[in-house]
């Protein structure tokens, strides 16, 4: 699970390690698609009452939105692969530690708050959609890494980050395990 905040690289990184066979699960939000995202790819883009909580492992609200992981989407990734990734914010990436700790690792990414600013900026985010999501971070303590993490990364580099998380994950695959 990669958590961080907005603008941290999870989408980026996320998309590398879907490259190197680590596919994404495609997690469903009431947000609205931004520019270049697809349904179905990025998220489902979902409204408020399409949504049926028995569908879903964990949901949480996040910046007034609706964002949630199906079981469906685990169900239908696992028959097919080993290993995935998926990007949650904290409270999602708790439950599911509380609810598989066996299953689940916690990778918590972040770059400095200037860098991300510049990122975000990169990214085509308006001023005011940057500003606000800043002081949502700030807000919510999402800068500060979680307690349950099992991995800290500064996302310097994707190159580097990638490697040490495939690195990280190998190490995990061949310890003994308690
Ligand atoms: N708990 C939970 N969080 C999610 C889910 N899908 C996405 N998120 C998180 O919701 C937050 C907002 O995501 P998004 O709107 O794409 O903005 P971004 O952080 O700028 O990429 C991020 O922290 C995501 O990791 C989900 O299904 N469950
Ligand atoms: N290591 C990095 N170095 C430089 N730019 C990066 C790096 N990681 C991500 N980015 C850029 O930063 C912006 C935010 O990254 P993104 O993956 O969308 O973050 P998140 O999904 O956490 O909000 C994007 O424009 C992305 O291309």
């Amino acid at each position: 699970m990669l958590v961080g905040p907005s603008g941290s690289g999870k989408t980026t990184v996320g998309y590398a390690l879907s490259e190197k066979g680590i596919p994404k699960l495609v997690t469903t939000t009431t947000r609205k698609p931004r520019e270049g995202e697809r349904d179905g790819v990025d998220y489902y883009f979902r409204e408020p009452d399409e949504l049926n909580p028995d569908d879903f492992i964990e949901q949480t609200v996040y910046n007034q939105r609706i964002y949630g992981l199906t079981k469906n989407e685990v169900k239908h990734a696992l028959e097919k692969y080993d290993k995935v990734h998926v990007s949650l914010d904290k409270n999602g990436a708790k439950a599911m530690k509380q609810a598989y700790p066996e299953e689940t690792l916690i990778i918590f990414m972040y770059v400095p708050l200037s860098e991300m600013v510049k990122r975000m900026t990169e990214r085509g985010d308006s001023e005011q959609k940057i500003s606000e999501r800043i002081d949502f971070s700030q807000e919510t303590n999402e800068l500060k890494p979680i307690e349950e993490a099992d991995l800290i990364i500064e996302n310097r580099s994707i190159e580097e980050t990638v490697d040490t998380i495939l690195y990280f994950l190998k190490q995990r695959a061949s310890a003994p395990t308690e």
